[in-house]
């Protein structure tokens, strides 16, 4: 997986190891978006790293979560993955296929059995179109006729997203966020895919809506056999939908294992820090650490040397600077739990003696606070 390349420079193993199931295989991916300056000649002056070196595997009919804060390049790699998007260096390996260069006019076999839902299902339905002709449009361009009919097939597939087949000549506007999330993910089951890129599917929706959504794409997943990138920027989410997880800093992923090794086991600092500002993401933890991951991710265009994570890490030392810890299965770590990091945590969630607070603006205020109110 990762990102980086080991010492002796050679890759370390794949974050699922290549075993002829996996539906997915990600290979040193890279995306970097040119920076480009000048209004004649539009000379390449530098390049946002969004997508820094992925390696990582679904196997067929398995939950991946790619969890990480905003801007860490999390959609960036749904859309090379469902080739929306032209990597710049890597290989992306789909059902057996090598996709990465694929002409998108020849993507359309495989796109039939890679899907993607959008996060904002306002902007991703044309407005213009009634419910079934979004649901159906997909068949009907990729030539698929189904037994029954392309209308009928709609309606049960309305059906089977919990809206009401006769709803079927409605407009998007007529539909609240979640009822048209719910035809988001009709559209993507018309084609009967193998694996759905789930991009934020539900942080655009009302928290009580969330859970109903995340729900349904758990009954299609175990019902249906679909694989799933589910991307998400709240490990809570993921958390009930995954069975593994992968965690991204700022275009590499960082750590990742099955879900008891992410949520209870966690070995690099930023798994942990992200944890302690989930509300319980482990029932029954109250003993929880806590660590406020305050300050923004900084910029993928001139990224830190060493390990990216450094100048937010509380356990950060010289070496941090100037070596990019590999992503390996430290001792300790159980099987595919694998972390990219010279000065790994405890495997542990259990609360430390104080709060780490990472931001110094952020820390200088809590001591003035804490000043006040104990009139120190
Ligand atoms: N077309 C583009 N051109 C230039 N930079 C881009 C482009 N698309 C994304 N980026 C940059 O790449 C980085 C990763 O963006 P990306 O959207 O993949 O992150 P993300 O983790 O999905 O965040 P979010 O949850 O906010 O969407 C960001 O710094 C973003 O500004």
């Amino acid at each position: 997986m990762s990102t980086t390349k080991s010492i002796a420079g050679q890759r370390p193993a794949p974050a699922a190891e290549s075993s002829g199931e996996n539906l997915l295989e990600v290979t040193g991916l890279e995306k970097h978006f040119p920076i480009r300056q000048g209004i004649v000649f539009q000379r390449q002056v530098g390049a946002v790293r969004a997508v820094d070196g992925l390696d990582f595997a679904v196997r067929a009919g398995e939950s991946l979560g790619l969890v990480g804060e905003s801007g860490c390049g999390k959609s960036t790699t749904g859309r090379l993955v469902t080739r929306l998007l032209e990597p710049t260096a890597g290989k992306v390996v789909f059902d057996g296929e090598d996709i990465t260069h694929k002409p998108v006019v020849k993507m359309r076999e495989a796109r039939q059995n890679l899907q993607m839902i959008f996060q904002d299902p306002y902007s991703s339905l044309n407005p213009r179109h009634t419910v079934g002709t979004i649901v159906e449009t997909p068949m009907r361009l990729n030539g698929i006729n189904p037994p029954q009919g392309h209308k009928r097939r709609a309606q049960e597939l309305l059906e089977i997203v919990g809206l009401n087949p006769e709803h079927y000549n409605r407009y998007p506007n007529e539909f609240s966020g979640g009822q048209r999330q719910r035809i988001g993910v009709a559209r993507a089951l018309a084609l009967k895919p193998k694996l759905i890129v789930a991009d934020e599917p539900v942080s655009a929706l009302d928290v009580s809506i969330q859970a109903q959504v995340v729900n349904l794409l758990q009954d299609l997943q175990r019902e249906m056999g679909i694989a799933f990138l589910f991307i998400a920027h709240d490990l809570a989410v993921v958390r009930h939908f995954s069975e593994r997880v992968a965690v991204m800093y700022l275009g590499k992923i960082v750590e990742v294992g099955d879900r008891t090794a992410i949520y209870e086991r966690p070995r690099h600092p930023y798994t942990h820090a992200l944890l302690s500002s989930v509300p319980e993401v482990v029932p029954g933890s109250e003993n929880r650490e806590r660590i406020r991951l305050a300050g923004d991710v900084p910029s993928p265009i001139n990224p830190p040397s060493g390990c990216r994570f450094r100048t937010r890490c509380w356990k950060a030392q010289d070496k941090c600077a100037t070596e990019e810890p590999p992503l390996v299965r430290l001792e300790g770590n159980g099987d595919g739990h694998l972390t990219a990091c010279h000065f790994p945590e405890e495997p542990t969630i259990a609360s430390r003696g104080e709060d780490i607070v990472l931001d110094p603006a952020l820390a200088a205020l809590e001591e003035a606070r804490r000043q006040s109110d104990t009139g120190v």
